[in-house]
């Protein structure tokens, strides 16, 4: 199965900004789960509901009236789980190149009518690259595994 990512182009508006007149983060978090939500569906065939988003972390800021680019790819799947890496860019119209500004990955689950899970086609990562992502999002399950160990007595 072809794991083509998902890129979405844009604009960013003035509706977006932030009280320091930049983009605002939750803007940008909306453009994570969207791309996240449109890759997740794409591949399981079926929709798809956030599980977690973490770790993001945000570089530099985005200006209003900048192009952004927000590239969105599975990068390990479990039994109903795909494990999607975001980065989003940014560039200003006059120039040609962008900037990473973002970057997270993000886990949706497919689900059903009833909102039961499914399970999913499963990623075979092949090139060396594809083989370091998987590894990648599995130690991270790892160290989600542990976050959420430290959390638990405040939940
Ligand atoms: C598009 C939107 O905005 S959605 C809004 C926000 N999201 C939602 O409302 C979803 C709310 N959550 C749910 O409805 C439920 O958690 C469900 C239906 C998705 C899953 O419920 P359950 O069947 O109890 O989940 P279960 O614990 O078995 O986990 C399902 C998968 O999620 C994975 N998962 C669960 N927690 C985490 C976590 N913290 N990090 C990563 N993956 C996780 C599991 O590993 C499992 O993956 P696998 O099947 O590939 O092994």
């Amino acid at each position: 199965m072809q794991n083509k990512p998902i890129t979405f182009q844009f604009i960013s508006e003035p509706s977006d900004v932030n009280y320091g007149g930049n983009v605002h983060g939750g803007s940008v978090m909306k453009w994570i789960d969207q791309a996240g939500y449109a890759c997740a569906t794409t591949w399981s065939g079926n929709y798809s509901v956030t599980v977690y988003v973490g770790g993001i972390r945000f570089y530099d800021p985005i200006k209003i009236g900048e192009v952004v680019k927000v590239d969105a790819q599975v990068i390990y799947t479990g039994t109903s789980s795909m494990h999607i890496a975001i980065n989003v860019f940014s560039r200003n119209l006059k120039q040609p190149n962008f900037e990473k500004k973002t970057h997270c990955i993000i886990v949706f689950v497919a689900v059903d009518e009833n909102g039961k899970k499914l399970p999913v086609p499963k990623w075979i990562p092949e090139t060396e690259e594809e083989k370091q992502q998987e590894i990648y999002a599995k130690r991270l399950m790892e160290l989600r595994t542990q976050i959420e160990d430290e959390m638990k007595p405040f939940l």
